[in-house]
């Protein structure tokens, strides 16, 4: 017999899912824990409410999330191999729990804005674009 196929990301409670297992694997992570709980001592029961809805607009377009997100980036201590680990983890994240459209979506969303936040932080080498 086949494995049942995962659900696609449908609902707030998938979001929930998405953030909380996300999180459990960056708090575990050697190189991504230290960043969150000792440098930027992040107040936990903030950030996961925060982070449902940020994935919500998103993926949804609810506009719950009324924040700017790049700002709170600027000045932590991370480097490119942070990044990598950070899109490694939720793309394994995705994997693990969904799979469908909404599931693809979520991990090219991420990645790109992944690779925006590099770039403004100039870890990420742009192309010089000339008029
Ligand atoms: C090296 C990778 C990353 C690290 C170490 C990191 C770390 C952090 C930290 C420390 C905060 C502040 C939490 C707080 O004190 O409230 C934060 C907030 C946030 N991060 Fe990241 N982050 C990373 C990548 C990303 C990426 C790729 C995204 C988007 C796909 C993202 C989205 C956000 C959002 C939406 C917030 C909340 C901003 C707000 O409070 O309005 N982060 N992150």
């Amino acid at each position: 017999m086949t494995a049942p196929s995962k659900p696609d990301i449908t609902s707030e409670e998938d979001i929930k899912l998405l953030v909380d297992t996300f999180y459990d694997h960056v708090n575990q992570d050697d190189l991504l824990g230290p960043v969150f709980n000792d440098f930027a001592q992040v107040d936990w029961d903030h950030h996961l409410p925060t982070m449902y809805k940020f994935w919500s607009t998103v993926l949804f377009g609810s506009m719950a999330y009324k924040g700017q997100p790049f700002p709170k980036h600027m000045g932590l201590p991370v480097e490119r191999k942070h990044f990598t680990r950070w899109i490694h983890l939720f793309t394994q994240t995705i994997d693990e729990l969904f799979s469908g459209d909404m599931a693809d979506q979520a991990k090219q969303k991420a990645a790109s804005i992944a690779n925006i936040f590099q770039m403004k932080m100039g870890l990420w080498a742009t192309p010089l674009v000339k008029p």
